[in-house]
């Protein structure tokens, strides 16, 4: 459970998060949107541990966050380009000195897992297309098995259609792998349609204004997005969006 009380941030005398209550439970898939510049990517930093906050107390399972398993994945794949699939794969092994074979025969599964083939994995990134280096990225930071998978507009530079086919897998992958998900989008239809609460933040310094409970069973697929159902939901997120903008 990821818990923040009064979480606050200010960097050179601007605050850029307001006084912040928030829980996320074990397991849940909650994303954030709000205006650009509210302080999203800095409340996931937080989150990460790679940002301390400059009042209030956020903990994981109980534990200060950087003592937790994390991973990040960007809008921006990072892969090292003269590394194949495999080897940017197994860079965070590496990292976590966890380069052993027990630890190494979880690279092929996370390649599978993120929908790409055994032949994929002898590539380098520049011989793959967008969409299959941000399953890379992915597939990275899945090799470490994280409680916590933190995104950050991952499918951005993404067209539609492929981002919907990510979209839908990376569902599949979180119901058999079970993390906790924190995902930044600026897609409203992208938020309602991944997660089970989407929380609204206002324009700077950042407050969570809303927190939309979305509760379309599961399987959801493209049909989903057809329904009255899901365009009433994405109003209601973009109603609050709207003001927390204004
Ligand atoms: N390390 C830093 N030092 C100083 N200011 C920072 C730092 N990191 C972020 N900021 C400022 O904090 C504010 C919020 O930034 P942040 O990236 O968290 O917003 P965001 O909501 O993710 O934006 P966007 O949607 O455009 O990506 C911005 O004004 C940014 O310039």
């Amino acid at each position: 459970m990821i818990q923040l009380s009064a979480v606050a941030k200010t960097f050179a005398d601007q605050q850029v998060i307001a006084p912040t209550d928030l829980t996320i439970d074990r397991g849940q898939f909650v994303s954030l949107v709000g205006p650009s510049g509210c302080g999203k990517s800095t409340l996931l930093r937080l989150i990460a541990g790679l940002e301390e906050a400059t009042s209030g107390q956020l903990v994981i399972d109980q534990q200060p966050p950087a003592k937790m398993q994390t991973a990040f994945v960007f809008q921006d794949p990072t892969l090292l380009p003269w590394r194949t699939t495999h080897d940017n794969i197994r860079l965070p092994l590496e990292l976590l000195g966890q380069a052993d074979a027990q630890h190494l025969a979880k690279i092929p599964s996370a390649i599978r897992l993120v929908g790409l083939r055994d032949e994929d994995s002898r590539k380098l990134p520049r011989m793959l297309s967008g969409g299959m280096r941000m399953r890379v990225s992915l597939a990275r930071a899945l090799v470490t098995d994280p409680q916590v998978l933190l995104l950050d507009e991952p499918f951005a530079a993404l067209d539609d259609i492929l981002r919907q086919q990510l979209n839908e897998e990376l569902l599949a992958i979180w119901k058999q792998r079970g993390w906790t998900g924190v995902f930044i989008t600026h897609n409203v239809a992208e938020a309602v349609f991944l997660s089970q609460r989407v929380l609204v933040m206002s324009a700077r310094p950042g407050r969570i204004i809303a927190d939309v409970p979305i509760e379309f069973d599961a399987p959801r697929n493209a049909d989903l997005r057809a329904t009255a159902e899901f365009a009433a939901q994405c109003g209601v997120v973009s109603h609050h969006l709207r003001k927390g903008a204004a």
